[in-house]
Order: C-alpha cells, then sequence, then structure tokens
C-alpha cells in the first residue's frame, strides 16, 4: 500500500463544484464517485448533472437531503447519468428533464465499502474514490490543516453530509490524513478539500461509504 495516493493525480477527479444554497451535497457525493469510477474504467473524465439527480431522483429529497445509495439505485432505474453540460446545476428544486437517450454513463450497481480505514486505503487504491457520510460540525469552521476533532464535538452518530474521499498521505507532522473532496465551492477549504484524520473514525468518516459498481 502506497504512503500517499490521489486521484487527483490520476484525472479521475473533476474541478471542486458548489452546491450552493441546497442540500444537495448528496448528490455531489454520488456524482463525484461515478466520475471516478468511470475515468478509472474508460479512461476519460466527463463531469456528471448532480441537477438530474435533485430533480429527477424520487428516492431522495433534492435540496432537503438524500443519500448517496438511493441515488446510485435512482440513476440505475432512470437509465443513467447525464452530464453537467447537457443537464447543468441550478442549485434549486426544478422540474426533471431526464432524457434516458442524453445519458452518457451508466452504473450497474452499488457496494458499501469497508469502515476499516486500513481496508478503505486499499479499495480506494484499487477501486477509486469513495462516497461517504461525515459528521460536518468541524467543517463549518475548517480553514486548513489535518481536521482531528474530539468525539465530543463531532459525533460518528449524527452523519448530516456527504462528500467524497479522493486520497490520503501524511501530513509533515506525520499526522495520517484522508483527503476529501467537498461541494462548497473552491475557496472553501484547502482548494475546495478537506483534510481529515485518518485511522479512528474521525466524524464517522467511515461509517457510510459506498460506491456504484460499473461492468
Ligand atoms: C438538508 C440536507 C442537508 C444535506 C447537506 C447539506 S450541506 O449544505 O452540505 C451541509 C451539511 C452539514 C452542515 C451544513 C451544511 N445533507 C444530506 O443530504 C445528508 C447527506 C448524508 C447523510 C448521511 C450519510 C450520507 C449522506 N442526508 C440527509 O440529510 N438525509 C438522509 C436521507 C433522508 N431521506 C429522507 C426521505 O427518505 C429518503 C431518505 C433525508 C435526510
Amino acid at each position: 500500500l502506497p504512503d500517499a495516493f490521489d486521484w487527483r493525480n490520476k484525472s479521475a477527479v473533476t474541478h471542486v463544484k458548489d452546491q450552493g444554497q441546497c442540500g444537495s451535497c448528496w448528490a455531489f457525493s454520488t456524482t463525484g464517485n461515478v466520475e471516478g469510477v468511470y475515468a478509472i474504467k474508460k479512461g476519460e473524465l466527463i463531469s456528471l448533472s448532480e441537477q438530474e439527480l435533485v430533480d429527477c431522483d424520487k428516492l431522495d429529497n433534492g435540496c432537503g437531503g438524500g443519500l448517496p445509495s438511493n441515488a446510485y439505485q435512482a440513476a440505475m432505474d432512470m437509465g443513467g447519468f447525464e452530464t453537467e453540460e447537457d443537464y447543468p446545476y441550478k442549485g434549486r428544486d426544478a422540474t426533471c428533464t431526464f432524457k434516458k437517450p442524453a445519458a452518457k454513463v451508466q452504473i450497474s450497481g452499488w457496494v458499501n465499502v469497508t469502515s476499516d480505514e486500513t481496508d478503505m486505503a486499499k479499495w480506494l487504491v484499487k477501486e477509486g474514490p469513495i462516497s461517504i457520510g461525515i459528521n460536518a460540525n468541524a467543517m463549518m469552521l475548517y480553514v486548513g490543516g489535518v481536521s482531528h476533532p474530539w468525539k465530543a464535538v463531532c459525533s460518528p452518530k449524527n452523519l448530516d453530509h456527504g462528500v467524497l474521499i479522493v486520497g490520503y498521505g501524511t501530513d509533515n507532522k506525520n499526522k495520517p490524513y484522508w483527503a476529501v473532496k467537498n461541494s462548497w465551492g473552491p475557496h472553501w477549504g484547502v482548494k475546495g478539500y478537506y483534510l481529515v484524520y485518518r485511522g479512528d473514525g474521525t466524524c464517522g468518516l467511515n461509517l457510510m461509504c459506498t460506491s456504484a459498481t460499473m461492468a
């Protein structure tokens, strides 16, 4: 297992996006994972539509919240993902305008990924970025460095945000971290990313790990 790994160096991660005033973090977590799996499998990085999930995924609640696991299922039922270009983001609940012929990317299923953080790192290197649920309490005030809040202020029991693990490493103080892609724009955190302690279930980041599968 390499000491550090980052899918951003392998053209499997799109630019940092901004969900705006809409609780669609779950949709960004989902598209980020599928963008990564597709790039790894097909060798092409395509930005996928979150608005399609916000408008058309009836298993979830649009700007009111959702789960990547529901979104994978909904996308499979609908017939796939349209591109960001074909179905652009509006940042509000809107009427579904999904067109199956326009769907560029199909997934064949989804899996739960292990909650053992050593095995998560092995899985990431082999399979791609991992969609996770996390307690975002420590992200509200985050300005950089490796975030390692106490359990008391970041309970693993209150997962409220969907994000994407794209890599891992160790900082210059020898602190192991996960590199997490957020959807609050590129000016938040470290160029839109959250560096969070790796190894002790910080903020419950290891408890709802999923990924789409692709034939
Ligand atoms: C109102 C929705 C807020 C939104 C994220 C918004 S946010 O802006 O990124 C943010 C997060 C935290 C602090 C501040 C701001 N959160 C979600 O969508 C989170 C994301 C999440 C949580 C746990 C594991 C994985 C992903 N999910 C949720 O909020 N929910 C999970 C699904 C649930 N559905 C109810 C109807 O039946 C289907 C299920 C609705 C609540």
